[in-house]
């Protein structure tokens, strides 16, 4: 569980919150959209959770033992460098200390990814590329993923392979996972509440309720697509 209790932050003392009075209980096997428009400090909440950076005041408690991290695509992948997918996840290995590589198949099987083993990685699809990345996080056994735009830059097909892996991870293995998501037709499909960073603030919501509130408000429409 993750308890956040009044949570201010600013990047310099002195300036202006960023964010004001999160209140959030992450819990156990939720699965949980962060949305919001550019620049309104969604990642700036995600590096709180991930304790990169500490509440101006307030308080953030993680109980969570082991959280992993899955990046923008793009900060992540130098398509020339020439490593296979195998070498990628036995290089997360060697860091995390992981000694028995068979988890190396394990988890490459798991995203349905083991037959790319000893292919380039930048010969992959960007969905297949983020199907890596999402087994190579779950090499350290995580209780809680966090991903930051999983679909970006990653076409509607790549997109349709992604999402319901996600949501297996978290309905059938119990996996917690909180996303960065601007792609709401996914945080509508997979998870029950949606996290709305808007003017400083942030307000858990179900799907519909955002649709109701803040969709049809600013666009007339409850049309998200
Ligand atoms: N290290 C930093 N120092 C100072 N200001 C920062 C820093 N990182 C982000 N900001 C500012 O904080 C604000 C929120 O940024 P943040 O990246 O959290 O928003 P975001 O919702 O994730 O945006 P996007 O959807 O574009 O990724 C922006 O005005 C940004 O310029």
């Amino acid at each position: 569980m993750i308890q956040l209790s009044h949570v201010y932050y600013a990047y310099e003392i002195g300036t202006p919150y960023l964010l004001r009075d999160l209140n959030l209980t992450i819990h156990n096997g939720d699965y949980i959209s962060i949305v919001g428009e550019n620049g309104s400090g969604k990642s700036t909440f995600v590096k709180l959770l991930l304790g990169l950076l500490k509440p101006s005041e307030g308080s953030l408690v993680n109980d969570f033992k082991r959280t992993s991290y899955v990046s923008q695509r793009f900060e992540t992948l130098n398509q020339q460098f020439p490593i296979t997918v195998r070498e990628v996840m036995n290089t997360y290995c060697k860091v995390l200390h992981i000694k028995d590589r068979s988890l190396v198949d394990h988890y490459l099987e798991l995203m349905k990814m083991g037959e790319y083993s000893d292919s380039l990685i930048g010969n992959l699809s960007g969905g297949q590329c983020q199907k890596v990345f999402i087994a190579r996080a779950l090499l350290g056994h995580p209780d809680l993923l966090i991903l930051d735009e999983p679909s970006t830059g990653i076409d509607v097909k790549s997109q349709a392979e992604l999402y319901p892996f996600l949501k297996k991870l978290n309905e059938e293995h119990g996996l917690t996972i909180v996303t960065v998501e601007h792609n709401l037709r996914a945080a509508m499909r997979n998870s029950k509440f949606l996290y709305h960073v808007a003017n400083g603030s942030g307000h858990l919501c179900s799907p519909e309720e955002y649709i109701r509130e803040y969709v049809k408000e600013n666009t007339g429409s409850e049309s998200y697509v």
